[in-house]
């Protein structure tokens, strides 16, 4: 899936593959390098090749201070989560956070805020994309979520295979949308539905919970909470267990149980394109989001 077209030229641009010693195949060390795989990445997303476990990679988000899916950033996590699939050396990624105590701050908010339907249109295709991109991979997929995880990315967490969570109380994860005056899109909706169950996440939902590290375990929308010094160890030893599993038949049976929930979305991806343009276009939802926008600015003090 050519997911490079339809790029701005910008987005492209920043895109240049990173100087990678020649003939250096993601995971294998390139001849003559003798120090070992590369990395790659671009300037928001670092991946690298775990050097203590074959075949799985570390995607590190560094989109500072907080990670805010912008549209670059989506782009980036794109194009990085296509070439590890393409990649025939890779079998699983763990996904972590270069931004101290922040895993994903969710969706940019300066994505939807003041901005043009055809932008949000642009923005919402490609929100749409990471997701699916994400929850039908047919690599295995750990979040090692080191910091916060609201809305958005409490999303992209969802949307991984296993959650492992840092027990930091300021570690909230869940989708808030509520307290910002907007709503959980369905296809948001479904997953927490899958992971926590319909009434939990009904309730989770309209009072826009965000779960402490222990409530969160609680509830299931995570898998396990370590120590914050354990969380990548955590997601490797997870891994290992994952990968034991042959690949076929775990990516069979992966596509088994997430392709309903993905389909409902594919079935009807413009007309949800069209519904959020329509949604967060409206002036009560501009206005929501101002105000949530200027109480961020306010907390700073
Ligand atoms: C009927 C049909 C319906 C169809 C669907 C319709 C609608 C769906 C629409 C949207 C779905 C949205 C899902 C989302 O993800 S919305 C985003 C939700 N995110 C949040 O609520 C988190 C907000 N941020 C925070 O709470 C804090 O920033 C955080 C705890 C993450 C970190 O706090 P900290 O004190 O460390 O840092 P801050 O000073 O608050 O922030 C630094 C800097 O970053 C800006 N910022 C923070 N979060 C965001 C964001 N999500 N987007 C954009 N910018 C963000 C913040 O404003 C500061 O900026 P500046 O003042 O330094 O310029």
């Amino acid at each position: 899936m050519a997911l490079t077209v339809g790029l701005r030229p910008l987005t492209r641009a920043l895109l240049r593959p990173w100087a990678r010693v020649p003939g250096a195949a993601l995971g294998r060390p390139a001849a003559g390098s003798g120090d070992g795989v590369r990395c790659f990445g671009s300037p928001r997303v670092l991946v690298e090749p775990d050097p203590a476990a074959v075949g799985v990679a570390v995607m590190k988000m560094r989109n500072p201070p907080v990670n805010s899916l912008s549209l670059e950033f989506l782009t980036e996590l794109l194009i990085s989560l296509e070439k590890l699939e393409n990649d025939k050396t890779f079998r699983g990624i763990i996904i972590t956070s270069d931004c101290p105590g922040i895993f994903s701050a969710g969706l940019d908010l300066l994505e939807m805020y003041g901005r043009d339907p055809a932008h949000c249109a642009e923005y919402w295709k490609a929100v749409q994309e990471l997701w699916l991109r994400v929850y039908l991979s047919n690599l295995v997929v750990i979040g090692a979520i080191n910091g916060i995880s609201p809305a958005g990315g409490c999303l992209l967490s969802l949307s991984c295979d296993y959650r492992v969570l840092a027990n930091n109380p300021k570690y909230a994860i869940g989708l808030n949308e509520t307290l910002l005056g907007i709503i959980a899109p369905f296809w948001f909706k479904d997953v927490l539905v899958n992971t926590i169950g319909h009434r939990a996440a009904e309730r989770a939902l309209q009072l826009g919970f965000l779960f402490p590290p222990s409530d969160a375990l609680q509830v299931g929308i995570v898998d396990q909470v370590v120590p914050e010094d354990q969380v990548q160890s955590t997601a490797r030893s997870v891994m290992a267990q994952w990968l034991a599993i042959p690949d076929h038949a775990r990516q069979l049976t992966k596509n088994l149980v997430r392709k309903p929930t993905a389909d409902r979305l594919l079935q009807q991806r413009d007309a949800d394109i069209q519904n959020f343009v329509r949604f967060i276009s409206r002036d009560s939802i501009q206005k929501s989001l101002h105000v949530y926008l200027e109480k961020l600015k306010q907390k700073k003090g």
